[in-house]
């Protein structure tokens, strides 16, 4: 059985402060790791203190991006090996946000994903679609270039491994989820790839999670799908209530 992996994108919200107070209040009530994975996934500048602030519970930090190179003439870049010395754990590649407005392809994101095994930082690597390549039928096909690309020359063990999330583009801070069958049917779709990518022992240790407007009123229903293994959630991870329900219902299996 696949552990659910839920993890909070926080994006670039919050101050300092803000994400201190939020670490210290949910730290010692999230469910224990053996249950479910739960994931701040913070700015670069809060990282060294909330990893410091989590050490010994079950929360675990993560990071939004990273370089693929380990040092280097690379302004304004962080490197896995930096994120890695600081003790941070997940690092989300290829946010549609970062494909979209920095730049980001899948070539890069292959990289970043091999820098992050070498590292030993556990990859949550997004895909997803936008409305138009929806509405002409190309979500299936643009979904499967996206992950073959993402694990191109990977070993199978490193499949195993790693973190896809399924984050339609439409359904990204607008409010508009996609049903819980057509988010299933995706992850589905996505683990059929793997399994004809890299054989069935990764496609069935592989997680697959979902995201795009995940809030506490439709995570239950969501995490009940035979193939969706956690979730990426950006607003509804920025307030700690909010947060620890979302991390109860990727107790349930
Ligand atoms: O992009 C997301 C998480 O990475 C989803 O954001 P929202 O949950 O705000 O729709």
């Amino acid at each position: 059985m696949r552990k659910q992996v839920i993890a909070g994108n926080w994006k670039m919200n919050k101050l300092m402060g803000e994400a201190t107070q939020f670490v210290d209040d949910v730290k010692g009530q999230v469910p224990s790791y053996d249950q479910v994975e739960s994931v701040v996934v913070a700015p670069f500048p809060y990282l060294p203190t909330l990893v410091q602030q989590a050490e010994g519970t079950d929360l675990k930090i993560g990071a939004q991006n990273m370089h693929f190179e380990e040092s280097g003439a690379f302004t304004g870049e962080v490197s896995p090996e930096m994120l890695k010395d600081l003790g941070v754990t997940y690092v989300v590649l290829g946010h549609s946000e970062r494909r979209e407005m920095f730049a980001e392809t899948d070539e890069t994101v292959n990289k970043k994903t091999h820098a992050a095994f070498k590292h030993n930082l556990v990859p949550i690597v997004c895909v997803g679609e936008t409305d138009e390549q929806r509405e002409n039928g190309e979500a299936e096909s643009v979904v499967e270039t996206q992950v073959k690309a993402a694990l191109k020359d990977l070993t199978n063990e490193q499949v195993k491994d790693v973190i896809i999330a399924y984050e339609p583009i439409w359904a990204i801070g607008t409010g508009k989820t996609a049903t819980a069958e057509d988010a299933n049917a995706m992850c589905a779709s996505i683990r059929k790839v793997v399994n004809e990518f890299a054989g069935s022992e990764p496609a069935e240790a592989i997680r697959i999670q979902y995201g795009g407007s995940v809030k506490p009123a439709n995570v239950d229903e969501l995490m009940s799908q035979s193939d969706i293994d956690g979730a990426l959630v950006g607003g509804a991870s920025l307030q700690p209530d909010s947060f620890l329900s979302l991390v109860e219902a990727g107790k349930h299996e």
